[in-house]
């Protein structure tokens, strides 16, 4: 181990290396198990699994509305498949989500896919939820109810099921094409040619005005919701035209001072890269033409406005009861969240500084 953390950090740190050689461990682990698929057949001996019934992960309720994921062992799972009559073979239709700082892996398998062209038949969901003592529920569902860290897992995992699930078949001669043991990638045997699971880029921008911002909602939104602009990135696009075409497209305003925050997968409805922006409107163009093919509404917003919706609690619940609905933001999972607090702590420390 070499004293100095190299690029990334000068200090003479003996944690600081400790910490950079883990991860880098950890990761050359996962490659390895990507590439090479005796090692992975090997991993799924020692490693943890979550289960899946149709794309729905298997949850446990715990205390104060939360729920927990649990992982079975190897034996555990075997045991499972032995109570419903199917060979243990059916473990390598799991996917490889990620390993810990043990190196223990961690697989993700579906045993509820209704896909016809699978091999298996999916289990029946009452009785394995019987048999393991939880519930499978949609993801979308139980979201606000997982920490964030199994949450980001789920996501992985129910992504790279759902891809697997659709993507059965070569495109170009037809035939069924054969998982790697990590699901990292299929190969059509017939060609050869692989397919790489895919996520779709989408830009999301946060478009201010110095002193607001600008937020908008679909109708499919949840009463009082509103978001930054979001859209899919057209083929041939860069990033900087993404986030202009859409904010033109949606909104008619020209933006200008594109900066980059950060990015995020999200798995609704499909996987998407989330590519978060901010930028400004030109100056004197501020006046908003919503696309109502797009857009139910959008309004510029004061500091105010949405330092106190930021505040808000209990996003579903007030919702319910009442009839006028205040500004709603994105909840703490969703990237935009964190665009419109970081927009809302730049503004009040330069208002501050003033
Ligand atoms: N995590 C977060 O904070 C947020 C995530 N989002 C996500 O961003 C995504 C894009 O936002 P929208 O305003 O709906 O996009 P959008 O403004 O591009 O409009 C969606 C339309 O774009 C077309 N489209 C083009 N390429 C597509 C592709 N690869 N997949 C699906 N549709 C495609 C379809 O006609 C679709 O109806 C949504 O899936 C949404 O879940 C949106 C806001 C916040
Ligand atoms: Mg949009």
């Amino acid at each position: 181990m070499s004293l100095y953390c190299g690029a990334v950090c000068r200090r003479k740190s003996f944690w600081c290396c400790r910490l950079l050689s883990t991860y880098v461990t950890k990761t050359r682990y996962l490659f390895e198990l990507k590439e090479d698929d005796e090692a992975c057949r090997k991993a799924q001996q020692t490693g943890v699994f979550y289960l899946f019934h149709d794309l729905a992960p298997l949850l446990r309720q715990a205390s104060g509305h939360r729920y927990l994921v649990p992982r079975l062992s190897r034996a555990e799972l075997e045991g499972l498949l032995g109570k419903f009559r199917q060979d243990s073979q059916r473990i390598e239709d799991s996917v490889l989500i990620g390993c810990s700082n043990q190196h223990e892996a961690w697989f993700a398998l579906d045993l509820g896919l209704k896909s016809t062209s699978s091999i298996h038949a999916p289990l029946p969901k009452s009785e394995m939820e019987a048999e393991l003592r939880g519930s499978f529920i949609a993801l979308r569902q139980a979201v606000f109810q997982l920490n964030l860290m199994d949450s980001s897992l789920l996501f992985t995992a129910q992504a790279l099921l759902r891809w697997h699930d659709s993507h059965q078949f070569c495109s170009r001669s037809g035939q069924p094409t054969k998982k790697n043991m990590a699901g990292s990638k299929r190969v059509c045997p017939s060609n050869k040619i692989i397919y790489y699971p895919q996520m779709a880029p989408v830009v999301i921008t946060l478009v201010t005005d110095g002193a607001r911002c600008l937020l908008a909602r679909q109708s499919s939104f949840p009463k009082g919701l509103y978001s930054a602009l979001a859209g899919f990135c057209d083929i041939g696009e860069s990033v900087e035209e993404a986030v202009q075409r859409e904010v033109a497209e949606e909104v008619g305003l020209e933006v200008e001072n594109l900066r980059y925050s950060a990015s995020q997968h999200w798995p609704f409805p499909n996987s998407s890269l989330m590519i978060a922006c901010h930028a400004t409107v030109k100056p004197g163009q501020t006046e908003i033409q919503v696309n109502r093919r797009e857009l139910e509404a959008a309004a510029w917003f004061s500091l105010d406005e949405v330092a106190t919706a930021l505040k808000r609690k209990g996003f579903f619940s007030q919702q319910q009861q009442s009839d006028t609905v205040p500004l709603m933001l994105p909840p703490k999972l969703a990237i935009a969240h964190h665009m419109i607090k970081s927009w809302v702590e730049t503004q009040t420390c330069s208002s501050l500084a003033a």
